[in-house]
């Protein structure tokens, strides 16, 4: 499923960027598909390791900068990368392009340039861009879609219910007090680095009953989790996730298009193995393996797409 659900993640961002997919069918180019793919990897690989010299300055001064090097350089191939695109989309603009046409976020960024351009340089279209890719019923004739996801409660329990005991950022991203203030009667100096342990305040016990179960139903109506800062998946705040929304939209609508498409299964006897690995984002240590096949009532459907 990993493998999967990456492709589907590239597919929604750069048809986002630049209206063109790289996997499936129509897809673009297989080499540009995969120098994106090896950029979004390095960047989620490199983000999550340690900088040693965060906590001993003295080794920079020594000349340890493996990882800030590393970051220099990963920051130049994004800049080549997302720079190909403004070109390929200026090249298209000049020739004849529908005025009728959904515009794509490049084109859109393009067309702001003609207007202001001391504003959106080259640069500045670079680093939005960038910005977007740190950083997505029952058996009827039709798919499940996006206008349907307010009246599925319970799908909706299930992801806020997975976000609780697995979140994707369990620490958050590092914040830092830009000046002296007390929380909670500790006083905390100018330019701290704080992490925030999200992971032990939606698994404390006396904010959440049996932390360590699974229940989706305990959402059902609950907004006050949220505002009560217990229910932190995607931060709070000023610096909180700008993408919940677009991601809680594309996990609903793939996760209950695969429920009401295909019947699901274990691979074997053995319960699905949910130990965590190490990395920016909490991957599973053993990618999920699963079973499917499509529903008999949706292989009509299935077959037209
Ligand atoms: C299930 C999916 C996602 C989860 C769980 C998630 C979670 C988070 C978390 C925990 C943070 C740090 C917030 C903080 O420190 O207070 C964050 C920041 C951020 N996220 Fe997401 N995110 C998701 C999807 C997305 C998507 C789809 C986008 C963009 C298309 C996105 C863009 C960003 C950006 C740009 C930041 C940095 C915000 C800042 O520093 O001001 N995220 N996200």
């Amino acid at each position: 499923m990993k493998s999967t659900f990456f492709e589907l993640t590239l597919n929604v961002l750069i048809r986002i960027i630049a209206g063109k997919r790289y996997y499936g069918e129509h897809m673009a180019d297989l080499e540009e598909a995969n120098w994106f793919k090896r950029i979004v990897t390095e960047t989620f690989e490199l983000s999550g390791a340690t900088n040693i010299g965060d906590f001993v300055p003295a080794l920079k001064y020594l000349g340890v900068r493996g990882l800030e090097k590393k970051l220099v350089i990963l920051q130049k191939k994004g800049d080549g990368f997302m720079q190909d695109l403004i070109e390929e989309h200026r090249k298209l603009q000049s020739s004849s392009v529908s005025e009728q046409k959904r515009k794509t976020k490049v084109e859109v960024l393009l067309s702001l340039q003609e207007t202001e351009p001391e504003y959106y340089t080259d640069e500045i279209i670079r680093g939005i861009m960038q910005t977007e890719i740190d950083n997505h019923i029952g058996q009827s004739c039709r798919l499940l879609e996006e206008s349907d996801l307010p009246k599925l409660p319970y799908l909706q329990g299930i992801i806020s219910e997975t976000l609780r005991m697995y979140p994707t950022g369990p620490l958050l991203a590092p914040h830092e007090s830009v000046k002296d203030c007390t929380v909670g009667g500790f006083h905390v100096p100018r330019g701290t680095m704080l992490f925030m342990n999200i992971w032990a305040i939606q698994h404390n016990p006396k904010l959440w009953a049996q932390p360590d179960q699974f229940k989706p139903e305990r959402f059902h109506n609950l907004q006050e989790e949220r505002d009560g800062f217990v229910w932190l998946p995607f931060g709070a705040g000023r610096r909180g996730c700008p993408g919940e929304g677009l991601a809680t939209r594309i996990v609903g609508l793939t996760l209950g298009s695969l429920i009401q498409c295909f019947e699901w299964e274990r691979i074997g006897e053995e319960m699905v193995d949910m130990r965590e690995g190490t990395g920016l984002t909490m991957p599973r240590a053993q990618p999920l393996l699963a079973k499917c096949r499509p529903r008999p009532k949706m292989l009509a459907l299935l077959s037209q797409l």
